[in-house]
């Protein structure tokens, strides 16, 4: 410690105010309480001198590092890419940084944090600054910074802007695409069908009968009925179509690169499996059928609610023809008049 007598005593004399020996004194103390790390190397990038904060974390003693490289006190570090790093600090004679975003870590020191992280090791941002000295080595001094919270805390949060992102593209009941995300779907795969020269088709689909059935059942059936619908409907499909609830009980799926009769044969196949399927609400058996609507894009469309409007079409056709039937588009040309 800086004797105080001893400043009152240089101020008085005017001789200079701290001597080499004294500020040495100072920035070694400073440089071991900090709360990173600080390691110095020469240009041939072996250890000049680190801080306590290095010390305590690698658990290793000064004096078993110091003239050592880098890279053999360290052998996690990736010598490559580091010493281009290194080398154009020396030779720029200007600082570099390194995120923790670009890398989580260089350094191998485990955190001390009381938290669960993805990581064993201290997430860490690293500062590579020249330094100018009297002698004709040039040094580099590497400043550890520990972000350990930071990267912890900015990985809660993409989580829970994910999970809020995934929220507002599923319908709350049925747990399948809501109307906004699969008509945003639509307009996307339209724009690819159309880019590409493929094919594209649309199935609406439409539970018959569904206002007796809450009628005679209640709401909650109504409701149980709408969510098993969805789960059986999305077992039938391939990972690329996509299926979304339109509205209360109308559903819709896009079927990319589908021809109308690949979607036509979907269509039954959902038609017979929810006739079949046998549901049951509170001990009481549930027959549900659904109508269905298939269409299939043609060269006259110029927006993708033609598509929509010619499956709508097709499914109001269906219901017409006394329900649990799929129709297609290429036999209607207009919706009848009431
Ligand atoms: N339980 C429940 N019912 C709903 C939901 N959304 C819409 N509905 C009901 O679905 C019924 C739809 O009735 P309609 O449009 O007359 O159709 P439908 O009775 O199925 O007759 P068709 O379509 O002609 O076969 C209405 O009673 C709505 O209240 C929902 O989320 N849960």
């Amino acid at each position: 410690m800086l004797d105080p007598n001893a400043l009152t005593h240089l101020k008085s004399t005017g001789e200079p105010m701290l001597t080499e020996p004294m500020l040495k004194q100072i920035n070694s103390q400073i440089a071991n309480q900090l709360n990173t790390g600080v390691l110095v190397i020469d240009d041939e990038f072996n250890i000049v001198m680190w801080n306590r904060f290095l010390q305590v974390h690698t658990d290793k003693a000064t004096a078993n590092i110091i003239g050592q490289s880098i890279f053999t006190i360290f052998p996690e570090l990736p010598e490559r890419w580091l010493t281009r790093k290194l080398t154009s600090v020396l030779q720029l004679n200007s600082p570099s940084f390194c995120s923790w975003q670009q890398r989580h870590h260089l350094f191998e020191l485990p955190h001390t944090r009381p938290i669960t992280t993805d990581s064993e090791f201290m997430a860490q941002n690293c500062t590579f600054l020249p330094i100018e000295t009297d002698c004709a080595q040039k040094h580099i001094c590497i400043l550890i910074e520990d972000v350990t919270d930071v990267c912890h805390y900015q990985g809660q949060l993409q989580k829970t802007l994910e999970e809020l992102a995934q929220m507002s593209r599923i319908d709350g009941l049925t747990q399948i695409y809501n109307r906004r995300h699969w008509q945003e779907s639509l307009a996307q795969e339209y724009a690819k069908s159309r880019r590409h020269n493929k094919k594209l088709s649309l199935i609406m689909l439409d539970l018959d009968h569904f206002k007796l059935l809450n009628d005679n059942y209640g709401h909650q059936c109504g409701d149980m009925v709408l969510t098993e619908i969805s789960a059986l409907v999305s077992s039938l499909l391939r990972v690329e179509d996509t299926f979304g609830r339109y509205g209360g009980e109308e559903f819709a799926i896009i079927l990319p690169e589908t021809h109308l009769a690949g979607a036509m044969e979907l269509g039954q196949r959902i038609c017979t499996s929810i006739a079949t399927a046998s549901l049951n609400y509170n001990g009481v058996a549930i027959k549900v059928t659904v109508s269905l609507g298939v269409a299939e894009l043609s060269d006259d469309d110029s927006r993708y609610e033609e598509l929509i409007t010619q499956a709508d079409l097709a499914l109001y056709q269906a219901k017409g023809q006394g329900r649990n039937k799929v129709c297609s588009a290429a036999f209607v040309t207009s919706f009848p008049l009431a």
